[in-house]
């Protein structure tokens, strides 16, 4: 069971290996900013201490880039961050390509994939998954069970509001009240409508192991701000 948030202190170190921030040394804080698409903002991203950087593969997103573009942008994070590739009910045929060329640490599966499909993208790969599920009420956790012992991670995140072509990086929070109490069975990352003023409150409601952040750090759609990355990581730090 995680300790509750008050036995965190202030002092945060920034483990060399993991690149997790150690609250009083009990538990890494795994903090992920997701749809990186500029060198800059890369480099903000791992100067903050991020644990995971998130590349997204989805044509309507904004933060759209190709394989080739992020086999050059994932260089910067060898050996300080993971490389993520984000991915929406993919074909092994695109998977194919991201995976040969980019290289990525970890897959992001953002879709419907259903337990049997991670397993096997995990086989095929030999590859950590980070399962993303949409939650806004306590049922939705439910398939979190279906996912325990067949992916490495999961993801929270919010469900898209109706209308957005996204699946996620829509700005969009759920009640973190709803993961106080949980213990999924396995590590994940609370995530949607995170921003530098609320991330704190999620980490004193959720106290969760790991957060995931996109939108909340952008001036415009796609956009990344290094000044909101920084205020972000400050936040983390102090909440
Ligand atoms: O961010 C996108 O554009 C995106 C598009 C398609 C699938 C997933 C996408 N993002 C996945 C993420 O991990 C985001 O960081 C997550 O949904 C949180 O986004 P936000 O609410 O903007 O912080």
């Amino acid at each position: 069971m995680r300790p509750p948030p008050q036995c965190r202190e202030a002092r945060v170190s920034l483990d060399s290996h993991r690149r997790s921030w150690h609250f009083a040394g009990i538990m890494p804080l795994d903090i992920k900013i997701c749809g990186l698409s500029t060198p800059e903002t890369i480099a903000a991203v791992l100067d903050g201490g991020a644990s995971h950087v998130g590349f997204i593969f989805f044509p309507k997103s904004p933060r759209n880039v190709t394989p080739a573009q992020a086999a050059l942008l994932r260089q910067a994070a060898i050996g300080r961050a993971k490389a993520v590739a984000v991915t929406v009910d993919a074909s092994d045929d695109f998977l194919d390509a991201i995976v040969s060329q980019m290289k990525p640490d970890m897959l992001q599966l953002h879709g419907k994939e259903t337990p049997e499909r991670v397993t096997y993208v995990r086989e095929r790969y030999n590859l950590p998954v980070m399962k993303a599920l949409s939650v806004s009420e306590p049922a939705d956790l439910l398939p979190i069970q279906g996912f325990v012992g067949v992916a490495d991670r999961l993801l929270l995140d919010a469900k898209a509001p109706k209308g957005s072509e996204l699946p996620g990086g829509n700005g969009v929070s759920f009640d973190w009240r709803l993961l106080a109490a949980l213990d999924p069975g396995l590590d994940y990352m609370l995530s949607g409508g995170l921003n530098p003023d609320n991330v704190g409150d999620a980490i004193r409601i959720a106290n969760p192991p790991g957060l995931d952040v996109s939108s909340g750090v952008e001036s415009a759609p796609g956009v990344k701000d290094t000044g909101l990355i920084r205020d972000f990581f400050e936040a983390a730090r102090k909440a």
